[in-house]
C-alpha cells in the first residue's frame, strides 16, 4: 500500500472577502496552506504530495516550493473543486495505490487523524473524517417553509480528508464526467457508483477556513497548539 495525497489549494475565497485566494492568508505566521502541507508531509504513512493550484498562483507558489526543504508535486487545478481533485489524481506517480484527499482549507488536521484514516483503509474501500452534528439540522423549502426534521443520531458534518484506492476514486471520477454528476465530497462520487463509505471519527477543531470569523478561531486553535507544544519540551 503506497498512500499519496492530493491537496486541493485551487479555490477563489470568495466567501472570505479578501480579494485573493484565502489560501495565502497567514495564521500564527505561516499561509494556511504551508500549514496543510506541512502536515502530510511530516507524517511517515504518506509517499507523496500533490498540491493543486490556480494557474494565477503557480510562479508565486513554484518560488514557495524552492525555498521549502520538502518536496512538493504542484498540479493546476479546474472550475469546480471536482476538477480540481481530479487533475491532482492525474498528477500522482504510477507507484501510488491509495489516495487521501484533503482540503488546503483545513489546515488543523493532525497526524493522529492522518494516521486513523490510513489505518482505517486498509479494511475498508473508502474513508472519510466526520463529527456528529450539533445543531438540530431542517431542511427548508425555497418559499422558507420548514419540510423536515431529520434525527439528529443519523447526522454527521464531513470533512476532509477523504481516502480511497486510486482506482476506485479515479472511476467515480470519471464516472460522474461522464454522466456530468457534481458532488460536493468525492465520497459522494464514489457512493454513486454503490460502494460503501465508511466514517472516522474527525474532530470539531479540523474546520474548512472559510468565511472572515473562521481566521479568529483558527489563530486561537494554532495558539493553543503552538503553546501545549512548548510546554510539552
Ligand atoms: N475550483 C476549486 C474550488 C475549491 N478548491 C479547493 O477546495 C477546498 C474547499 O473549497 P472552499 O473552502 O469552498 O474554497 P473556495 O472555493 O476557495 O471558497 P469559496 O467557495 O468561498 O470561493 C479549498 O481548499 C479550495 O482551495 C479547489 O482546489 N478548486
Ligand atoms: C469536501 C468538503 O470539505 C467536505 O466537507 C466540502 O464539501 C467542500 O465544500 P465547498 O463546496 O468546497 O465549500
Amino acid at each position: 500500500m503506497e498512500t499519496s495525497v492530493v491537496i486541493v489549494a485551487a479555490g477563489k475565497g470568495k466567501r472570505m472577502k479578501v480579494g485573493k485566494n484565502k489560501i495565502w492568508l497567514h495564521l500564527q505566521h505561516k499561509p494556511i496552506f504551508q500549514h496543510t502541507v506541512e502536515a502530510f508531509i511530516q507524517h511517515p504513512g504518506i509517499s507523496e504530495v500533490v498540491l493543486v493550484i490556480n494557474e494565477q498562483d503557480y510562479e508565486d507558489m513554484d518560488r514557495w516550493r524552492k525555498s521549502m526543504p520538502y518536496s512538493v508535486i504542484l498540479a493546476i487545478g479546474g472550475a469546480e473543486r471536482q476538477d480540481s481533485v481530479r487533475n491532482g489524481l492525474e498528477a500522482l506517480s504510477k507507484s501510488c495505490t491509495h489516495v487521501l484527499i484533503h482540503d488546503a482549507a483545513r489546515p488543523f488536521i493532525t497526524a493522529e487523524q492522518i494516521s486513523g484514516i490510513i489505518t482505517k483503509l486498509k479494511d475498508h474501500q473508502a474513508v472519510v473524517v466526520a463529527v456528529p452534528v450539533k445543531d438540530t439540522i431542517k431542511i427548508v423549502g425555497p418559499d422558507g417553509i420548514v419540510q423536515a426534521t431529520p434525527a439528529r443520531e443519523s447526522l454527521w458534518a464531513v470533512q476532509t480528508p477523504q481516502a480511497f484506492p486510486l482506482s476506485l476514486v479515479k472511476e467515480a471520477h470519471q464516472f460522474a464526467l461522464e454522466q456530468g454528476k457534481a458532488g460536493t465530497d468525492d465520497a459522494m462520487l464514489v457512493e454513486m457508483l454503490g460502494y460503501p463509505v465508511t466514517i472516522v471519527d474527525g474532530s470539531y477543531e479540523n474546520i474548512k477556513v472559510t468565511t472572515p470569523d473562521d481566521l479568529w478561531f483558527g489563530e486561537e486553535i494554532m495558539k493553543r497548539r503552538l503553546e501545549e507544544r512548548k510546554r510539552r519540551k
